[in-house]
C-alpha cells in the first residue's frame, strides 16, 4: 500500500496547496455532504487555487453510505469531466471519507485523493489508514477497498461546529486507541472531562490518537494480523450498529463501538484476565457519556447473526474477537461461542441498566 502523509495543519490553505502540488492533476472534485457543504466548504472554497473545483454533495450520515450514493458520485465524476488524472478532496466525516475514498479507488481504477476530515472520528480514525467502503445488504462496510488518501490534512478548527453527540462518537474511537496502546494514554482519556471540553487538551490527544492508528497501520496495512487491534469493540459494535439501522433507530458509529467495547472488555476480563479496576473505570466512563443501546434478549439471535458476518471471522464459521489482557496487550483471532456472546450481551444489559 502506498504511504500516506498525515499533516497536522497550522495553515490549511498552505498545507492544501502543497498537498495538491504533490499530485499532478487536471481537475479537482470536492465531495461534501449536506452539512459539510454548509459548515466546512466555505472555509476552503475561497482558496484561489480551488476556484475551478467541482463540488459533489451527498446526503448525510450512514443511511447514505450505500450503493445508490456511490453510483451518484460515479455519475457526477463521469458527466462532469473527471479523467484518470483528476483528484478528489473528501471534505467531511467518516461517511464522506469512506464513500468518497471508495469512489476514488474505483473511478477509472483509481484517482488521487486528499482527505480533509471534519469530525473528530474522521480525524482520529476514518480518514487515516486506507480503509474505504460502503454498507451493503444491511451490513457495515460490506464492500470496499484499501485505498489510502495521498495526504490527510487535520485541522481541529472544523470541530467548532460539530455537535456534542458526534464529538462523543469520535471520542469512543480515541478510547479504543487508548485501550490498545498504553496505560498512560488510556488513563488520560478516561479522566478527560467531556462535560467541559478543553479544546487545547483535546487537540493534543487527537495527535496522540492518530499516532496510535498510524503505528498499527504501518505494521499491517491490509489487516492480516495486528491491524485487527483497531477493530477492538467492533465485532459487537458493528452488530449493534447494523441492528439499530435495521430497526429504524440508527445510532452513531462511536456509540455502537462504545457498547461493543463494554461487551468485549467484559469478555477480555473473563478470558484474558483484563484487570477488574480498569474494566470498571472504562465502563463507568462509557455509561456516563454514552447511555445504553436499546435491545432485549429477543434480539440476541439477530445480533449474533450480524456478528457472523464480521470480516475477522475465520473460515470455520466461528465469530472472532480482538481481546486485551491489559491495556496495550492485544490478542487477535479469539473465538467465542454463541453462549459466550449471549453472556456478553447479558452483561451489557445488566451493567448498563
Ligand atoms: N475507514 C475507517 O477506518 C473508519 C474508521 C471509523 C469509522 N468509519 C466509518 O465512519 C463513519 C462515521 O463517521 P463520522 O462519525 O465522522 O460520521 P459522519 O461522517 O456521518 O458525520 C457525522 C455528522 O456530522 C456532520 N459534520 C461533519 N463535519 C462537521 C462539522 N465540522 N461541523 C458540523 N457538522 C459536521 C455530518 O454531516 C454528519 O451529519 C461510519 O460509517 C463508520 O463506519 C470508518
Ligand atoms: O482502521 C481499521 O482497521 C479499523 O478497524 C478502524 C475502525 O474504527 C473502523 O470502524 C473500520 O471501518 C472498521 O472496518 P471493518 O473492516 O470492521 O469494516
Ligand atoms: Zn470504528
Amino acid at each position: 500500500m502506498s504511504t500516506q502523509e498525515v499533516v497536522i495543519c497550522n495553515h490549511l490553505e498552505n498545507d492544501l496547496q502543497k498537498a495538491l502540488a504533490k499530485c499532478e492533476h487536471d481537475k479537482v472534485f470536492v465531495l461534501t455532504d449536506e452539512h459539510t457543504h454548509l459548515f466546512c466548504l466555505p472555509v476552503i472554497d475561497k482558496f484561489p487555487f480551488l476556484k475551478d473545483a467541482v463540488e459533489i454533495c451527498i446526503g448525510v450520515e450512514d443511511i447514505h453510505k450505500n450503493l445508490e450514493t456511490l453510483a451518484y458520485v460515479w455519475t457526477e465524476l463521469s458527466t462532469k469531466g473527471a479523467t484518470r488524472h483528476s483528484l478528489m478532496i473528501n471534505l467531511g466525516g467518516g461517511m464522506v471519507t469512506d464513500l468518497g475514498g471508495f469512489a476514488a479507488a474505483t473511478f477509472k481504477r483509481g484517482i488521487s485523493m486528499i482527505n480533509i476530515p471534519t469530525t473528530l472520528l474522521g480525524m482520529v480514525d476514518a480518514s487515516v489508514g486506507g480503509k474505504t467502503g460502503i454498507n451493503f445488504n444491511g451490513l457495515k462496510n460490506e464492500v470496499g477497498a484499501f485505498y489510502p488518501a495521498d495526504t490527510v490534512l487535520i485541522d481541529c478548527e472544523f470541530l467548532k461546529s460539530l455537535d456534542r453527540a458526534n464529538l462523543l462518537s469520535g471520542y469512543a474511537e480515541m478510547l479504543k486507541h487508548g485501550l490498545i496502546s498504553n496505560t498512560q494514554h488510556w488513563s488520560e482519556l478516561v479522566g478527560f472531562d467531556m462535560g467541559h471540553i478543553d479544546y487545547v487538551h483535546l487537540q493534543r490527544l487527537v495527535g496522540e490518537s492518530i499516532a496510535v492508528k498510524e503505528r498499527v497501520v504501518a505494521q499491517d496495512p491490509f489487516e492480516k494480523g495486528i491491524r485487527k487491534a483497531l477493530n477492538f469493540g467492533h465485532t459487537a459494535g458493528h452488530a449493534f450498529e447494523s441492528f439499530a439501522l435495521a430497526v429504524g433507530h440508527p445510532v452513531l458509529h462511536g456509540y455502537a463501538v462504545a457498547a461493543g467495547m463494554v461487551c468485549e472488555l467484559y469478555y477480555s476480563h473473563l478470558r484474558m484476565g483484563f484487570p477488574k479496576d480498569k474494566l470498571r473505570q472504562t465502563i463507568r466512563f462509557i455509561k456516563e457519556n454514552y447511555g445504553r443501546i436499546a435491545f432485549t434478549c429477543e434480539d440476541y439471535e439477530r445480533l449474533y447473526n450480524f456478528m457472523r458476518h464480521d470480516k475477522k471471522n475465520g473460515t470455520e464459521g466461528q465469530v472472532n474477537f480482538t481481546l486485551i489482557s491489559e491495556v496495550g496487550d492485544i490478542h487477535i483471532n479469539q473465538t467465542a461461542t454463541q453462549d459466550d456472546i449471549y453472556d456478553m450481551l447479558d452483561f451489557y444489559s445488566e451493567t448498563m441498566g
